[in-house]
């Protein structure tokens, strides 16, 4: 049995006198369930210790297979030969990080704050993995290589490295996982125990029936002796470890190594890493108890003592004793993050003299002020801004707590639960599995259920044989998403399930622009960001724009700006417009600009804008799925020659990317002269500098009255850098004040509580805009829908999050104004809760959706509906500028239809109401 539950008391380990001789033990205090049940006593002996030395009251304590040992009357336990003791499980340590932690912890807490950067071994260590996965799956040696080749030309290119080179190089690595596998193949063949050096390597010629293709399909857990399996995606709730095995033969991992090792005995840290695979596995019920580690640069296959040991696959056993060691590894991690300690590097007893990493973490130390056993250089940072850092780093952190507990839930709920909560489509039906080249395979199923969930086209999901933590899981671009799902992936899945997968590159990525922000950032930006100076601009003013004043100001701002600007755009106040003209103005004075958005949607747009003024020599930076179709042509093809590749990127005036891709390793090289950000009140402070610190100057366009940045934690990463910005320096911003979508009707109750009054129609006809218009007589709609803006109370009943009875009060809502002749196609539904959104839609084919998606998109007619009913306990619209956004949507009418009790209680909602109703 296991125990598990938050730690009351932690003792110290002492040594007592056992009849095996003098035993270490730790008594620990526990409440089992979850901390609802009594304290029980459990004795951690032996090595387990070392976890005790780690643990301390509050963190979350599992052991497993313990025995019972109760003493006198109190309840106790014992960890016997067969337990491990996981502190934090609900941590997941990614595999890759133990290995660094192994090396040194040091290291680890650097790769946590600079990330990968661009460098060649980093490029050529992937594509060898890649042809490495392309062989086991029998294609070519030749082949893949060219492909995977071309694949990195961008990166390549940009490293300066000619494809020839690299292709050799791949080659070579190649040679000896080619001959390895053919060996691995015979001796399988042969039913003998296979993997080991033999003379009968030397057949490597490439052979049809290599790779298993064929069965890659329905592995159940149970491999029959043949198998191989190429990455695979391995999760334990148990042991709180995650990550990504590089293949799997016969059940056993195998890790690819793209170096040389002529020791007899893998690397330390390598075999660890293999073993975290091994215990994942484990769990799941396979025998993993061998590992293999692939040094490809080990190019000879026998062993002559004189050279070192030449051959490339090194076979460890996988004992009790090494995985133990994973798990009090992996529980010095958890422990670490639970008090977001930063380690030393005395932790190990690596030499930092031998360390690779010795400079940079000397750098880091110093200017950071910590402790380190490599010692420190340079001078440290002002007090604000290692506060600064830490601070965010701390909210970074809590952060990716937050992600974790997403991922619990992959297990913690049952399958139904997870698709009533729109986190999951189960129950699909699968139809297909087929190769799409380049290694991808497109999953094809069936959706049986008119299901809905928060899963969208274009989204990155975890597709499932049904069981996404114990299964075979695979992450996936969703392609289509109707009554049948298109998944692509790089491995097939029996397509069951389709899972929200809470992805911690964003946390990752907004970690490295912090970094790069304060430890690598101009001390010029610092100045202006910590307050230390005003930013500064240049005189002179020039006619951009010549009908509308803000607009034209915020042009000469941003133009001016020498440090930077802020654009401060409400609904529909020409923000895009506005950013097309900064571009241009800029790149007519030679500037080279980034044009940045947190979303695809406002990337295209902005640069649908540009191409709409005139100026196409803008270059899209995205994937072939986030890009929209019609801008597929400005889009940067990666893969190809290197050197044609890079130089696409490198000579682009402009380049247009979300701020998600500028955390990217190719981006993170780029340099421009300004920086301008969409959406920038959507974004986290640290979501916005990956943008910024990539430019001398910035432009930040947003509207805090509008949505805030999307994060789980609650700390200071909802604050965006422009609400900051805003609310510091004030005269830097502009803001747009005439607005080009709304009749003055519907504006006038945003303008008055979210804008001071100041926003206006840009012109009359914006103002006396009404269905009319449209071809519409309004005398044909029923009189509570006539106005511009109406009112409808249906009498409905919340339930959760929905209230039928209201959706069908919207959808005749909506029924109106297309029998009075209204396109349906011009008419939105907002609603502010999922499960209501699917109740309507339901009933209606015009489009329906939470405020999330429809902000930055109009339509001429909006209906609101906002479900709660009897009192206001729990938030509609969770604050008040979703409701600034709902309301804005609507160009000539709105029509709101909720419960007007209930809504009366609350001042806001109250005056809103009575606009309304007026
Ligand atoms: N100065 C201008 N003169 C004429 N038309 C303009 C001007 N500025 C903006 N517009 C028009 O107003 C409309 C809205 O502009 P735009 O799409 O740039 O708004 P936005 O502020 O980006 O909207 P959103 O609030 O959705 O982000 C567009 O049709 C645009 O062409």
């Amino acid at each position: 049995m296991n125990v598990r539950g938050p730690l009351v008391d932690v003792g110290e380990v002492r040594q007592v006198s056992t009849r095996y001789g003098e035993r270490d033990l730790a008594e620990l205090s526990v409440r089992p369930d979850g901390g609802a049940a009594d304290p029980v006593t459990v004795t951690l002996w032996g090595k387990w210790t070392h976890t005790a030395e780690h643990a301390e009251p509050g963190m979350d304590l599992l052991v497993t297979d313990v025995e019972r040992d109760d003493y006198g009357d109190r309840e106790g336990y014992t960890t016997s030969g067969d337990s491990y003791v996981v502190l934090e499980p609900d941590f997941l340590v990614d595999v890759t990080d133990v290995r660094s932690w192994v090396q040194c912890p040091r290291m680890y807490y650097l790769n946590k704050l600079s990330g990968i950067p661009l460098n060649y071994p980093v490029v050529k260590g992937t594509v060898v993995h890649e042809v490495f996965g392309d062989l086991l799956r029998g294609v070519d040696l030749e082949e893949s290589i060219e492909d995977r080749v071309a694949e990195a030309g961008l990166e390549l290119g940009l490293l300066g490295r000619e494809r020839e080179e690299v292709a050799d190089e791949v080659r070579r690595n190649a040679a000896a996982i080619e001959g390895w596998l053919s060996q691995g193949r015979l001796a399988a063949s042969d039913d003998s125990d296979g993997g080991d050096g033999g003379d009968d390597a030397a057949d490597g010629a490439g052979d049809a029936d290599r790779g298993g293709n064929a069965s890659l399909s329905d592995w159940d857990g149970g491999p029959d002796e043949s198998e191989w399996r190429s990455e695979y995606t391995l999760i334990s709730p148990t042991f709180g470890i995650k990550g990504r095995a590089d293949a799997l033969r016969r059940g056993q991992p195998v890790e690819l190594k793209t170096g040389k090792n002529t020791n007899r005995e893998p690397r330390f840290q390598d075999k660890i890493q293999a073993a975290c695979y091994a215990l994942l596995l484990r769990e799941r019920g396979v025998d993993a108890d061998t590992g293999t580690l692939l040094y490809t640069k080990n190019t000879a296959l026998d062993r002559g003592e004189a050279s070192g040991d030449l051959s490339p696959a090194k076979e460890f056993s996988v004992g009790k004793g090494l995985l133990d060691f994973v798990v009090r590894t992996r529980n010095e991690i958890a422990a670490a993050e639970f008090d977001m300690t930063v380690p030393t590097g005395y932790e190990a007893d690596a030499t930092c003299e031998y360390c690779f990493e010795q400079d940079t973490c000397m750098v880091v130390s110093g200017r950071l002020d910590q402790e380190s056993k490599a010692g420190q250089i340079g001078q440290a940072l002002p007090g604000e801004e290692r506060e600064y850092f830490d601070a965010t780093y701390r909210a970074l952190e809590e952060e990716r707590r937050e992600t974790h507990a997403e991922y619990r839930k992959l297990w913690e709920q049952t399958a139904e639960e997870r698709a009533a909560d729109d986190r999951a489509l189960i129950d699909l039906s699968p139809i297909a599995q087929e190769p799409i080249g380049d290694g991808r395979w497109r999953l094809t199923a069936r959706k049986e259920s008119d299901a809905v969930s928060k899963l969208r086209e274009g989204d990155v999901a975890l597709a499932s044989d049904g069981d996404p933590a114990s299964g075979h899981a695979e992450l996936g671009r969703i392609r289509t998403l109707g009554d049948e799902v298109v998944v692509e992936t790089d491995e097939p899945v029996e397509l069951r399930r389709l899972d929200v997968y809470p992805s911690e590159l964003s946390v990752s990525r907004m970690h490295t622009a912090v970094h790069d922000f304060v430890l690598k950032g101009a001390p010029d930006r610092k100045d202006v960001l910590f307050g230390r100076r005003d930013p500064a601009f240049s005189d002179g003013q020039r006619t951009y724009i010549d009908n509308n004043a803000a607009q034209n100001d915020a042009v000469n701002r941003a133009v001016n700006a020498e440090d930077f600007a802020l654009v401060h755009g409400p609904p529909g106040t020409g923000k895009t417009y506005t950013i097309a003209r900064i571009v241009r103005a800029l790149v007519e004075r030679g500037n080279r600009v980034l044009l940045s958005a947190f979303t695809n949607r406002a990337v295209d747009n902005a640069l649908e804008a540009l191409h709409e003024q005139g100026f196409t020599d803008a270059l899209r930076v995205g994937t072939e799925t986030g890009v929209r179709s019609d801008m597929q042509d400005s889009r940067l093809v990666t893969r190809g020659e290197p050197n044609d590749r890079a130089a696409k990127l490198n000579s682009a005036p402009v380049v247009a990317a979300t701020t998600s891709s500028c955390g990217s390793r190719t981006m993170r090289e780029q340099e421009f002269d300004v920086a301008l950000v969409d959406e920038a009140s959507q974004l986290t402070e640290p979501g916005t500098l990956a943008a910024v610190n990539l430019a001398d100057r910035f432009v930040l366009v947003g509207d805090h009255e509008q949505l805030p940045p999307v994060v789980r934690a609650e700390n200071r990463l909802r604050e965006s850098l422009f609400q900051r910005l805003i609310e510091e320096q004030p005269d830097a911003g502009v803001m747009l004040d005439r607005q080009y979508r709304m009749s003055q009707r519907i504006q006038a109750f945003s303008s008055r509580e979210f804008y001071d009054g100041k926003l206006r129609p840009a012109t009359p006809a914006v103002a006396g805009q009404t269905l009319a218009d449209l071809g519409v007589d309004t005398g044909d709609l029923p009189p509570a829908l006539r106005d511009a803006v109406s009112f409808v109370d249906p009498d409905g009943a919340r339930e959760g999050n929905a209230n039928s009875v209201e959706a069908e009060r919207v959808a005749e809502v909506v029924e109106a104004y297309v029998a009075a002749g209204v396109d349906p196609d011009d008419i939105g539904v907002i609603a502010p809760f999922r499960a209501q959104v699917a109740e309507i839609g339901r009933r209606t084919d015009v489009t329906v959706d939470t405020v999330d998606r429809f902000q930055g998109s109009s339509k001429e007619v909006i209906v609101v509906s906002f479900v709660a009913t009897g009192d206001l306990s729990s938030p509609i619209f969770e604050d008040t500028r979703r409701v600034n956004v709902a309301l804005t949507r609507a160009k000539k009418a709105l029509c709101l239809v909720g419960d007007a009790d209930a809504l009366a209680s609350e001042p806001f909602y109250e005056r809103m109401l009575d606009w309304a109703r007026r």
